[in-house]
C-alpha cells in the first residue's frame, strides 16, 4: 500500500484523503490542519490521524475533543508521498521539509510550476511522471482545458485555442470571499495565467485565456474556441467526448442549462458532496464551423477535478502503474465515477 499524507486538509485535501482511502493500493496515514474546526471533527469521524503545524497548539484541539497524532513534521515521515494541499502559496514553504525527509510530494495549483518543476494531468503527461520526487497538479480550470485540448489535439491538430473562463468568485463554505454585487476582471491584463499553465503540461499548444470572476460558488463556465488544423464534425467531437471517461457530454434531454442545475444533478445522481469529477460538456454548444473552428461550452466543478488527477499522479510517482489508462481506471472505479451521458 502506498502511505499517503494529506498536508492541508481543506476543500481539496479532505476530498484527495477520501478518494484516496478509497484505492485499493493507498492508504491515508494522517492529515494536517492549523486550527480545529468542523474539518477536524471530520477527520476524526473519518479515522484519519490528524497532525498540525505547529504543535504548541496541541491543547487547543484537545480542549475541543480532538486528538492530535504529532506534528506535520512527525507526519511526513511516516509517508512515502505527501499531497500538498495547503493554501497557494502556502505549500512553496514545505518543500523544504519535504527534501529533509527525502519524500515525495504533490502540489496543487495555487503554487507556480516551479515548486515542482513539472505540471501533471492524467490524460496528458502520466508517463512523465513515473517515479518523479515532486509534482505539481494543475489548477481546477487548467486541468479542465488540458483534458479537452489534447484530446482534439491528438485527433485533429490544434493551431490555436482561446478561451474566456467565468469563475466562481469562492468555494460555497467560503464565507468571506466575493464579490457579492460585480463581475471582476481576473486579471484585466490578457492572458489569464490558465495558458502558460496549459502550456506548463502541452508546451506545443497556442492558447490565449482569458478569465474573471463572478458571484457564485458552485462551478465555473468555459466557452471555448479551438482553431483546428485538420476538418472536423460535431459527431467526430461528440464520439470522442463520449471515449473519454473524464469528460462528461449533458444532453438536452436534461434540460440543464447552467451550473446550478448540473451541481444539482451531481447530488441528485449521488456524488459525495455532490460532485463533478468530470468536466460538463453542453453537447448542443458543440459546435464546428467551417470545419475546422470548433466550439463549446464545459461546466468545470472547481473543488473536484483535481481530485482524481492527483490520486493518479500518486500511483505515477510510487511507480505502481505503467499506463495512465490503468491508472484512471483504477481511480474511476474506486471513486464511482462514471462520466456522465
Ligand atoms: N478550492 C478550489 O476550488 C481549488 C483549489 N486548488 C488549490 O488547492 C490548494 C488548496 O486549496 P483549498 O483546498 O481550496 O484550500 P483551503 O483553504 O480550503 O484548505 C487549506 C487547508 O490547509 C490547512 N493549512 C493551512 N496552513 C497550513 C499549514 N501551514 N500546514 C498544514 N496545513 C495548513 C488549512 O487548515 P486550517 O483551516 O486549520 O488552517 C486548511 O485545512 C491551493 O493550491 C489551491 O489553489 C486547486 C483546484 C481547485
Ligand atoms: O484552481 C482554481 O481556479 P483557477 O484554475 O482559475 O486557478 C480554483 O478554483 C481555486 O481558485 P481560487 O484561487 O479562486 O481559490
Amino acid at each position: 500500500m502506498i502511505k499517503v499524507a494529506v498536508n492541508g486538509y481543506g476543500t481539496i485535501g479532505k476530498r484527495v484523503a477520501d478518494a484516496v482511502a478509497a484505492q485499493p493500493d493507498m492508504e491515508i496515514i494522517g492529515v494536517s490542519k492549523t486550527k480545529p474546526g468542523a474539518e477536524a471533527f471530520v477527520a476524526k469521524q473519518r479515522g484519519y490521524p490528524l497532525y498540525i503545524a505547529d504543535i504548541t497548539k496541541k491543547e487547543n484541539f484537545e480542549k475541543a475533543g480532538i486528538q492530535v497524532a504529532g506534528s506535520v513534521a512527525d507526519m511526513i515521515q511516516k509517508a512515502d508521498i505527501i499531497v500538498d494541499a495547503t493554501p497557494g502559496g502556502v505549500g512553496e514553504g514545505n518543500r523544504v521539509l519535504y527534501e529533509k525527509y527525502g519524500k515525495k510530494a504533490i502540489w496543487q495549483g495555487g503554487e507556480d510550476h516551479e515548486v515542482a518543476g513539472f505540471s501533471f494531468n492524467s490524460s496528458c503527461n502520466y508517463t512523465e511522471a513515473i517515479g518523479k520526487q515532486f509534482a505539481r497538479v494543475v489548477s481546477c480550470n487548467t486541468t479542465g482545458l488540458c483534458r479537452i485540448i489534447n484530446l482534439i489535439d491528438s485527433a485533429f491538430g490544434v493551431k490555436k485555442v482561446r478561451a474566456t473562463m467565468v469563475r466562481r468568485g469562492g468555494d460555497p463554505g467560503d464565507v468571506k470571499r466575493g464579490p457579492i454585487d460585480a463581475i471582476v476582471l481576473n486579471p484585466v491584463t490578457i492572458p489569464s495565467h490558465h495558458g502558460p499553465d496549459v502550456q506548463s503540461v502541452l508546451p506545443n499548444i497556442n492558447i490565449v485565456t482569458s478569465a474573471m470572476i463572478v458571484p457564485t460558488t458552485l462551478m465555473h463556465m468555459h466557452f471555448l474556441n479551438m482553431e483546428l488544423k485538420n476538418p472536423a464534425t460535431k459527431e467526430q467531437v461528440i464520439e470522442l467526448i463520449k471515449a473519454h471517461s473524464r469528460l462528461g457530454l449533458i444532453e438536452k434531454s436534461t434540460g440543464i442549462t447552467s451550473t446550478a442545475e448540473l451541481k444539482e444533478y451531481a447530488c441528485d445522481l449521488l456524488r459525495p458532496r455532490g460532485d463533478l469529477w468530470e468536466n460538463g460538456i453542453f453537447k448542443e454548444s458543440i459546435s464546428v464551423l467551417e470545419g475546422t473552428d470548433l466550439y463549446l461550452f464545459q461546466a468545470i466543478h472547481q473543488e473536484a477535478d483535481v481530485v482524481v488527477e492527483t490520486v493518479d499522479c500518486i500511483r505515477a510517482m510510487a511507480g505502481r502503474c505503467q499506463t495512465a489508462s490503468e491508472s484512471i481506471a483504477i481511480t474511476n472505479k474506486a471513486v464511482g465515477l462514471t462520466a456522465i451521458r
